[in-house]
């Protein structure tokens, strides 16, 4: 500020100087320029005066009932860049239930910074001046910011920093919005009309950090949604909804449902349970999905099961011996499907397996998997007895839902080492039960092949005798081989 004032005044010196020195060199004999001299350092002494420019950015413009988006973006971008710098704070959002979102108190001002420049702006309201009821919310209370900056920054303010900030607000306010978790399977709502979609907040706390599994694989799919949100300018300019789908399969308890959860937490976007078997036909289908917001990701769980259900053949493809769990899908804005009305049933091709972009194996707990479980649940990095836990790991085949809920403490008292002693005791009984049950197996497939083997024995030996009999009594030969074959 003291830097400004002295520059101020050097340059209000200038000024006087010159206009001094214009006006007795040049008065008799350029009257017209020295209008023109008189007109512009004018303007300048008024500018010095005061030299900054003002822009006001009202909650309702032109008294219309439409909030203005810019002025959202505007309170989201300052709330979360004023909360450090500012002494008046008002909590009145609160998000997801749990913690609030603070923004600029009443006529409090904050000074941002873009690129070396300073801008001020201050929060304002005006209320009605009578006592009218009005169904306007804007007429309730006038609320506006302010911006103030200087205006040599003219063209960086209109060309950068407000772009900057509208973009930043956007951002902020997807980040803060709370976000719901969708289902179409509730029925009827209280007018007695189907509902469509009905939501409870997403509150699942599930991430990519959090979510057990081969750390490559992992980062597969993380990379692939970064992907898919990157492309969306390209998208849009090709006029077509980015979306991806993916088919995420595994026995139960192996985390597709926290897989979900980490993927919507991670892209901020909403989800819907799609329950197939709710829907009664193609119409139906088409205006749920229509109905989706635009971040959205679109689950149907247990695709093989609802198929079944709506009458479909199931297209048993099993691509290994693994695949025993239920399926899901995920897709991000699922397109709906074009052929609506020709047929009464649900046409499986809108999530046929080759539609998915990918497909996802989420498996048995690896000992990469169990150690973030071990980070999640006993905070550990690292302990000597993950050595006796990795072969038993390879071992076994035990779900992450099953080593989560063993590794939890069961009380206070019990620590981590115990916690992992417990762990390796069920890891081991888990490893004699499969053996056990593997050589019960095997004595099961002998006996069966033993007695198959007795059975075609007896058969054979029954053929034998009959045909003879039937030769004895026919006069065929008993070298008829294609009887007995
Ligand atoms: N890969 C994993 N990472 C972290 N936690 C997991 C994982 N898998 C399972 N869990 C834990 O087990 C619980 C059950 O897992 P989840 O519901 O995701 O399994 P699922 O594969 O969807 O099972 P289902 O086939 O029965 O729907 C979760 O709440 C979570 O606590
Ligand atoms: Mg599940």
């Amino acid at each position: 500020m003291m830097m400004m004032m002295g520059e101020s005044l050097a340059q209000l010196g200038s000024v006087i100087g010159t206009v001094m020195f214009v006006w007795a060199m040049f008065q008799q004999y350029f009257p017209y320029q020295l209008q023109l001299k008189i007109e512009k350092y004018g303007q300048k002494l008024v500018n010095w005066v005061f030299p900054y420019i003002q822009i006001t950015f009202h909650e309702y413009p032109n008294d219309g009932f439409k909030r203005s988006k810019a002025y959202a973006a505007i309170e989201s971008y300052l709330g979360a860049n004023s909360t450090m710098r500012v002494k008046r704070l008002k909590g009145d959002v609160v998000k997801d239930s749990q913690s609030l979102v603070l923004s600029m108190g009443d006529y409090e001002e904050i000074i941002d910074e873009f690129e070396g420049i300073k801008l001020c702006w201050v929060f304002s309201k005006k209320l009605p001046n009578s006592q009218t009821i009005t169904f306007y919310p804007g007429e309730d209370e006038r609320r506006h910011y302010k911006l103030s900056f200087h205006q040599r920054h003219h063209d960086m303010v209109t060309g950068y920093y407000l772009n900057h900030v509208l973009e930043e607000g956007k951002k902020i306010s997807i980040r803060n919005r709370q976000r719901k978790l969708y289902t179409n399977s509730r029925g009827e709502n209280w007018h007695g009309h189907n509902t469509m979609w009905s939501h409870i907040v997403f509150e699942h706390p599930a991430t990519f950090e959090t979510l057990a599994m081969e750390p490559k694989k992992k980062q597969d799919i993380i990379n692939d949604l970064v992907t898919c949100s990157k492309a969306k300018d390209y998208y849009a300019k090709i006029g077509k909804a980015c979306k991806r789908g993916y088919l995420l399969y595994g026995p139960p308890g192996t985390g597709k449902s926290t897989m979900i959860a980490a993927m919507a937490n991670f892209m901020q976007y909403d989800v819907y349970d799609l329950e197939l078997t709710a829907v009664k036909n193609n119409t139906e289908l088409r205006k749920l999905l229509i109905d989706t917001s635009s971040k959205s990701i679109i689950v149907i769980e247990d695709i093989d099961c609802s198929l079944d259900l709506t009458g479909q053949r199931k297209e048993k493809n099993e691509e290994d011996g693994k695949e025993k769990g239920k399926d899901s899908v995920v897709f991000t804005k699922a397109k709906a499907n074009q052929d609506e009305n020709k047929s009464k049933k649900l046409d499986p091709a809108l999530i046929r397996r080759e539609r998915m972009d990918k497909h996802i194996e989420l498996s048995y707990c690896c000992f990469e998997a169990f150690k973030v479980l071990a980070k999640n649940y006993l905070d550990l990095d690292w302990n000597d007895l993950f050595a006796t836990i990795s072969p038993l790991l390879e071992e076994t085949n035990m779900t992450p839902a099953d080593v989560a809920e063993n590794l939890m403490p069961k009380s206070a008292e019990e620590d981590a080492d115990t916690c992992l002693r417990n762990f390796i005791k069920a890891l081991e009984t888990s490893k004699k039960e499969a053996r056990l049950k593997a050589e019960e197996e095997e004595r099961l497939k002998a006996e069966k092949e033993h007695e198959e083997d007795d059975q075609n024995c007896t058969e054979v030996k029954d053929k034998a005798s009959a045909s003879a009999q039937d030769g004895n009594e026919n006069g065929f030969s008993n070298g008829d081989d294609s009887e007995t074959e």
